[in-house]
């Protein structure tokens, strides 16, 4: 577990990642100050406006204006034609820079939410299969897509925009502080107040975001088994009871989110209320300095125009704590997919395939339950010998394809031995094992890609070979006659192609790979009775020499082994060849004895 910890995404790494992008930060951080320093002067020019110019009280503004302007515009008209162009230059400039700031941002947090991404990729290829079937594929991808969204949103705009609202905030009660001290001091002193209160209401509803991205994981993860499942449901007449589970879901969601979405609204509100009130409350003692003190009708305009200027700015303060709780909320969720246990994987030590020898297995005492529920292979002993055929047959559940899993390290056994050329699995290490097997499912795995692709799996290899292997397939003749050949695109999960055909491609592939121990699991269930014995005639000479293990129910599969387990409970009763365990009493018998000479046998 403590290895798994070590991908997740905490300070630490969050901070080695910021440092990275130093340079790029400090500048982003200096823009901004700039453009605070660019803007904050602005409701400056009020003063001069109102006091000086409306008000005809000359002072040291007017005098500055003077240096600017050619004597003939030295008139009221001129002063104030000058003041809005300097007025519509800084707010220019201050949005230029602000746009120049959000750019390095955006720049940083696109890299950090990509390195974050990756950081996912890189751990689906760790995590236990186990940990697939539980979580389904909808929960992951909402992690990948979803959440991220949410962090790169938090660190490119909200994080941008806070530090140019905090710094204006800040410039503003500085340049107040100036003006009036006891005004400056006021805003210095309700700005935390009300962030205070604001992170109170806050904390109430920042679970509801949790909540409302659950009932979303629910939703995504049942989604995707109903689209994938859509031809059966609809074929059995079951599609609307899904589709209405589904609406159900998307109500849960309508419920949640709307919970978040109005109790957000409310408490950011409430917050902002509460500055308007201090707001109002600043604004009264500001007149009432008017009347009391010196403090003059032009600096009592800049006052309100700094009090305006503060409202965006605080607002968006007062917003980033939600951001906060949606990023938090978020990186909870990833952390949880980065924690997900991963698949054992010993290190290699020994190497027992290197002198191209043919592979020979051998399975020991095994034991394996995938819960506590039932014990599936029980006390089991079997050999593979090297380059030889061996079935394994047995009534459904019996625990067939449990050993296949076991054998190709998807599942790990609870106590028993796995050996190759004599060599236990865990010195060895399932990625050298998996160089050397090749396994055929009854419902291989296909993308909606082209048939090149999908027999290569992205490995170079020249159409001779792929012509070659598709001939052995007995799939040449289909592909040749479609008018795009190899580069036919196949469908989702090869629709395009018909059961059979499926079958032979994934049988194809297993060719291409040129494995030293093939696994053929209900490799050929989908095959008429002529195909499939010229397809096994054909496969003769490839598999001569390679360690071949079938799991199937038809006879003509099996009897062609060159030796038979018959499982039961997990373990095996029977061993022979087909001649010897057709004569003996068993279950052997009672599945095959009556059809030695039919060419299929369902069971
Ligand atoms: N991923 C899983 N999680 C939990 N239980 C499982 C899982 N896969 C299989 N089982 C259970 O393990 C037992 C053995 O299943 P397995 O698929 O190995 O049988 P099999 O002999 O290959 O059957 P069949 O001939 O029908 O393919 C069954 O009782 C099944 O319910």
């Amino acid at each position: 577990m403590d290895s798994n910890n070590n991908h997740i995404i905490n300070q630490n790494w969050l901070i080695s990642q910021v440092k990275k992008h130093k340079a790029k930060l400090i500048f982003a951080n200096i823009v901004a100050i700039i453009a605070t320093f660019v803007s904050v002067p602005i409701p400056l020019l009020m003063p001069l406006m109102v006091d000086e110019v409306l008000l005809n009280n000359p002072s040291s503004g007017i005098n500055m204006m003077n240096h600017i302007l050619p004597e003939a515009l030295q008139t009221p008209t001129g002063y104030i034609a000058l003041a809005f162009l300097l007025i519509v230059l800084m707010r220019s400039i201050s949005q230029l820079l602000n746009i120049l700031q959000s750019r390095q941002f955006t720049l940083v947090s696109k890299t950090i939410t990509y390195q974050i991404r990756c950081r996912m990729i890189d751990k689906l290829g760790l995590i236990s299969i186990q940990q697939y079937e539980t979580k389904g594929s909808g929960g992951i991808n909402s992690h990948i897509i979803t959440d991220i969204e949410t962090i790169d949103k938090f660190i490119g705009t909200t994080l941008s925009k806070f530090i140019i609202s905090f710094l204006t905030v800040f410039g503003t009660a500085i340049v107040l502080l100036w003006l009036e001290w006891r005004l400056g001091l006021f805003i210095l002193l309700v700005n935390p107040i009300v962030i205070y209160f604001s992170r109170k209401l806050g904390n109430n509803v920042k679970h509801l975001k949790q909540k409302e991205n659950h009932s979303f994981e629910r939703f995504q993860n049942r989604l995707i088994e109903v689209l994938d499942g859509i031809y059966q449901l609809r074929a059995a007449n079951k599609e609307k009871i899904y589709l209405n589970e589904l609406k159900h879901q998307a109500d849960e969601i309508r419920h949640d989110a709307d919970k978040y979405a109005w109790q957000s609204e409310a408490a950011g509100r409430l917050s902002f209320l509460l500055f308007l009130l201090g707001f109002e409350l600043f604004r009264a003692a500001a007149m009432l300095m008017v009347l009391f003190s010196d403090l003059t009708i032009g600096q009592i305009f800049a006052v309100f125009g700094y009090l305006w200027f503060m409202l965006g700015p605080v607002q968006e303060l007062l917003g980033v704590q939600f951001s906060w709780y949606s990023a938090k909320a978020a990186l909870q969720r990833i952390n949880y997919l980065l924690k997900m246990e991963e698949e054992y994987r010993p290190k290699c030590q020994i190497n027992p395939f290197i002198d191209n020898q043919e592979i020979d297995i051998e399975v020991k005492n095994l034991n394996f339950a995938y819960n506590d529920e039932s014990q599936v292979l029980n006390n089991l002993n079997l050999t593979l010998p090297a380059g030889k055929k061996v079935a394994l047959v047995g009534a459904s559940g019996g625990g067939k394809s449990t050993l296949i899993q076991l054998l190709i390290g998807v599942y790990r056994a609870q106590s028993g031995q796995l050996l190759f050329n004599g060599t236990n699995v865990d010195n060895i290490g399932f990625e050298i094992i998996r160089e050397q097997i090749a396994v055929v499912l009854q419902q291989p795995i296909l993308f909606n890609d082209t048939l090149r692709q999908n027999l290569t799996l992205g490995s170079q290899h020249s159409d001779d070979e792929l012509w070659n292997v598709l001939h052995i397939a007995q799939l040449d003749d289909v592909i040749s006659q479609l008018s795009d050949g190899l580069d036919t695109q196949i469908g989702r999960q090869g629709v395009r192609l018909s059961g059979g055909q499926r079958q032979r491609l994934s049988i194809a592939r297993m060719l291409l790979s040129n494995p030293k121990f093939v696994i053929l699991d209900e490799a050929t269930s989908a095959l008429d009775t002529a195909t499939e014995s010229r397809l096994h005639k054909a496969m003769n000479t490839f598999l001569a020499g390679r360690t071949t293990l079938i799991v199937a129910h038809r006879l003509s599969a099996v009897q062609q082994a060159d030796l038979i387990y018959v499982l039961e409970d997990g373990h095996v009763i029977q061993t022979g060849t087909h001649g010897e365990l057709v004569k003996q009493e068993g279950l052997y018998q009672t599945l095959y004895g009556n059809s030695a000479s039919s060419a299929a046998t369902p069971i």
